[in-house]
């Protein structure tokens, strides 16, 4: 069993992959779910809603209550919301894009993330393995604008990047590529929104 989502992909789709904890969702993702599609050129855009971070000590909230939550905001009828890692059982963000990559043959996939992933991407499970596999496009963050320059996979991959005005055409490309577009800028994060919730508590 596959869920919707993933099911209906069809060869020559140009699909983002947005991964995330989405705990919760707010509108700062579904923002940028939105930019890509444009800036990317993509004809959907999936979010992948997480078990877990593998680099996030706390678990995060039930995962239907995340995925419901996600459905709930999405909105659009180009942005869906799928929890394909939990029914492969895949943790580790380059063992999905695998499993994705050999159901899902002639998809263009694209792995989206904001800029503050990118400044830690280097210390994920097999990151290369990632740009071998689809193209990245980033999205720049609140307080991370310098990080498309600076972080180490950046800089590691700096022969990869192409540049924002071709931003359209990176489903087309080869791996490795990626590209760093910036985007009106939304200051919201989960964990801010965790710790009001948390204050507002008696
Ligand atoms: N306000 C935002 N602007 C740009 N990208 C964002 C924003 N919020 C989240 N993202 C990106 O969306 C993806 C999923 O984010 P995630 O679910 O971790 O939310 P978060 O707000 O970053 O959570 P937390 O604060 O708990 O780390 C990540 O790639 C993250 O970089
Ligand atoms: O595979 C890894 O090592 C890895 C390490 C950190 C984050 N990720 C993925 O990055 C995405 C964003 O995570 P988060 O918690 O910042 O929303 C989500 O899909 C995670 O599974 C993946």
């Amino acid at each position: 069993m596959v869920d919707e989502p993933i099911r209906d992909l069809r060869a020559g789709m140009r699909v983002g992959l947005l991964g995330g904890s989405f705990d919760p969702v707010h509108a700062g993702h579904v923002h940028i779910a939105r930019e890509a599609l444009r800036r990317f050129g993509l004809d959907r855009v999936i979010l992948l809603v997480s078990p877990g971070n593998p680099l996030k000590a706390n678990p995060p909230a039930p995962l239907d209550v995340r995925i419901a939550q996600a459905r709930a905001v999405a909105l659009h009828p180009r942005v869906q919301v799928s929890g394909i890692e939990a029914e492969l059982g895949t943790r580790m963000t380059a063992d999905t894009l695998a499993r994705l990559v050999e159901r899902c043959p002639g998809v263009r996939f694209v792995w989206l993330m904001g800029a503050d992933n990118l400044a830690q991407f280097d210390r994920w499970a097999r990151w290369r393995r990632i740009v071998q596999m689809m193209p990245v496009g980033v999205l720049a963050r609140p307080g991370h604008g310098l990080v498309a320059g600076r972080a180490p996979a950046a800089r590691i991959l700096r022969g990869a990047r192409i540049p924002a005005s071709a931003s359209r055409l990176l489903p087309l490309q080869e791996p490795p590529a990626w590209c760093y577009v910036t985007v009106p800028l939304i200051g919201l994060s989960s964990s801010e929104i965790r710790a009001a919730r948390r204050g507002a508590t008696p």
